[in-house]
């Protein structure tokens, strides 16, 4: 795993586009998957940036979002499409048909995850995997416990995740109790991954995806056996992980 080690989240930010960019410039054909979150905001609206003053070109760029909630439509508020479009999508001119997520209100999510499965599978897999990481260690939303061998699922969110995600909410009770995600073995099938974390509050969870043991308690700690992982974290967040690097 290789780590950058930024001041702070606008320099993780900046670096996190600079990074997706350059690929993007390099293979105009790229397959992102794209993460959702606090962390990635600023990474977003660095690429909306750049878009508006280099015009860098999303046409023809493939995207999968990692994960989307159970029982919000895609219109609402807080699901992830609408995060993805008022964030990004509105702004570059990627084509509407090359942006996928899991469909949190389809009606059989079976067949919604085995259908968004494939669809990855048939596209030729993930070029460049962008994560975040949640206190707990999830990566999407796999929560600890998940299988590594876990392909697309319905999860039941912890209580711990809800939490820290119900500031997007008006009330705890709007927070979904369940998610559609992609699975471990789905973020592991990626050719490349950067996983980006900023803060205080994912210092211990830093300190375990780069240190500790790889086990399925901690679903992040199997990144340390992809073959192309880079971290790009500030120091806050690698404050207990010093001696890394
Ligand atoms: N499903 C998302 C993850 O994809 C994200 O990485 C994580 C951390 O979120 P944040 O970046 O807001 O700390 O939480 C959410 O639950």
């Amino acid at each position: 795993m290789e780590v950058i080690k930024v001041r702070d989240y606008n320099e993780m930010s900046e670096k996190a586009a600079e990074y997706i960019i350059e690929k993007v410039k390099a293979n105009s054909k790229i397959r992102l998957g794209l993460a959702t979150g606090g962390t990635p905001l600023g990474l977003y609206k660095n690429m909306v940036t750049d878009f508006q003053h280099n015009n860098t070109s999303y046409r023809r760029v493939t995207s999968f979002n990692l994960d989307e909630y159970v029982g919000l439509s895609e219109e609402h508020p807080n699901s992830y499409r609408y995060y993805m479009n008022k964030s990004l999508f509105n702004h570059i001119n990627t084509l509407k048909s090359n942006i996928h997520l899991p469909n949190g209100n389809a009606v059989s999510l079976q067949e919604e995850c085995i259908r968004y499965d494939q669809l990855i599978q048939d596209s030729g897999g993930i070029d460049l995997q962008i994560l975040g990481i949640g206190q707990n260690g999830h990566i999407g939303f796999n929560e600890p416990g998940t299988p590594f061998g876990s392909k697309v699922h319905v999860v039941r969110l912890t209580e711990s995740t809800r939490q820290a995600n119900k500031h997007f909410f008006n009330h705890m009770n709007e927070v979904p109790t369940h998610a559609i995600t992609m699975g471990i073995q789905s973020i592991m099938k990626s050719k490349e991954i950067l996983l980006l974390a900023s803060g205080g509050q994912k210092s211990v969870a830093i300190h375990k995806l780069l240190q500790g043991e790889v086990s399925q308690q901690f679903p992040a700690s199997i990144l340390q056996l992809h073959p192309n992982v880079t971290v790009i974290a500030d120091e806050e967040a690698l404050s207990l992980a010093l001696s890394y690097i």
